[in-house]
């Protein structure tokens, strides 16, 4: 079980002061990231997969420092982000998934038949061959998260993975996330997607504001989101 520890995590980026001072332990498997526009969701998310290094203070899986170890922040930790055309950089689907494999270490060979595995487990092994810019955004996002899933990850950090997916889809896309045995970090900004999760964090201008079970804080995160909304003031959205 994967232990993900942040202690007094800030980061910078250009003028703007993503992430202050941001402090948790966590082990359940399936907590949640909500918070406005801006409020340093992903950069949370980039911290947790090794992407991005903290300014100041540490963020540690499983004691290993993610910044500092990139081998075990890549064992351990996957990220799917937002658009799968930032992530896929091959031709092919079987090409896509074995490179993350490759990048693990594992011979050509290996990773051939790890790729056809994870394709033949989603019943999808008649997508080896086809071509990775021919599919659609839902079939893009669902290759890019098998390509995760093929490097095992024991955390898997998932950054609003169903936005601009149609209903079908998403619900399709869930249950493949509901399925799988790894942890999941999920961003988000519809909390319908979210509602049986574990546990959520509530960010808000790079600090925690809330945290706990999602039955307790997305009520109010949602009853704060529809006061800001009635409000005409755009001001924080040009920040
Ligand atoms: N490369 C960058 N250079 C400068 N500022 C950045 C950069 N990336 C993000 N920011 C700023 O850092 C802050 C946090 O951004 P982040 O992407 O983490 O927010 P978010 O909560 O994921 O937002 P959204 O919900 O809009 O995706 C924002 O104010 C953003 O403008």
């Amino acid at each position: 079980m994967p232990r993900l520890a942040f202690r007094d995590v800030s980061v910078r980026l250009g003028q703007k002061q993503a992430l202050s001072g941001v402090s948790f332990e966590m082990q359940e498997r399936r907590v949640a990231i909500v918070g406005r526009n801006g409020s340093g969701k992903t950069t949370l998310g980039r911290v947790i997969a090794g992407l991005q290094a903290p300014d100041s203070g540490q963020a540690r899986v499983d004691g290993a420092d993610l910044a500092r170890d990139r081998k075990t922040a890549l064992r351990s930790v996957g990220i799917l982000f937002q658009n799968p055309d930032h992530q896929i950089i091959f031709p092919t689907v079987e090409e896509e998934i074995a490179f993350g494999l490759v990048q693990l270490g594992r011979s050509r060979d290996q990773a051939a038949r790890e790729t056809a595995e994870i394709l033949a487990r989603f019943g999808k092994a008649h997508w080896a061959k086809a071509a990775t810019h021919a599919l659609s955004q839902g079939q893009k996002q669902l290759v890019c998260l098998l390509s995760v899933l093929a490097m095992n990850p024991a955390l898997v950090v998932l950054d609003e993975p169903y936005s601009g997916l149609d209903i079908p889809t998403r619900l399709q896309l869930m249950r493949y996330v509901d399925g799988i045995a790894a942890h999941v970090v999920q961003i988000t900004h519809d909390p319908q997607t979210v509602r049986d999760f574990d546990r959520v964090l509530w960010l808000d201008d790079g600090r925690i504001r809330r945290d706990g079970p999602a039955a307790a804080v997305l009520p109010e995160f949602e009853r704060q989101m529809r006061t800001w909304g009635g409000l005409d003031d755009l001001a924080h959205l040009a920040d």
